[in-house]
């Protein structure tokens, strides 16, 4: 019991860190928010809210990755290397892709809601 105790201590500290220090995180928070907000307005079914929470948890769980894959590179060599910039910049593309992915899963759920 105190094992797993320890370990969600641990993620709850990296996922706080992450809240309070990465600003591209915040910015997904508020988005989330404001898709929540439009969920409700619209008043869409079950399906449609697992999608977009889904789709949210993808980008948010992208960012975090990304900001760990961030520390892990200054923690490396803050020197320039080949290997450091297209390690970061593949995790950049990961977030890229999840937001493209929720865009187009939030764009769907508000035409099919609007048609
Ligand atoms: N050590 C390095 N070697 C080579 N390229 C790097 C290195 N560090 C960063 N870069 C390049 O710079 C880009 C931005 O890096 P990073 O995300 O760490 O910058 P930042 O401005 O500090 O970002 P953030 O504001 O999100 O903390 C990376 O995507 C990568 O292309």
């Amino acid at each position: 019991m105190r094992y797993w105790l320890t370990k969600f201590s641990h993620a709850f500290r990296g996922f706080g860190l992450a809240a309070r220090q990465e600003s591209s995180l915040q910015v997904h928070f508020a988005a989330a928010a404001a898709v929540a907000a439009l969920a409700v307005w619209l008043q869409v079914s079950m399906v449609e809210a697992a999608l977009l929470t889904i789709s949210m948890t993808i980008v948010i769980s992208a960012e975090l990755m990304n900001a760990a894959i961030e520390r892990l590179a200054k923690a490396v060599t803050r020197e320039q290397n080949p290997y450091v910039r297209d390690a970061l910049d593949v995790a950049s593309g990961a977030v890229m892709a999840a937001v493209m992915g929720a865009v187009l899963v939030g764009a769907a759920v508000v035409f099919v809601r609007l048609a």
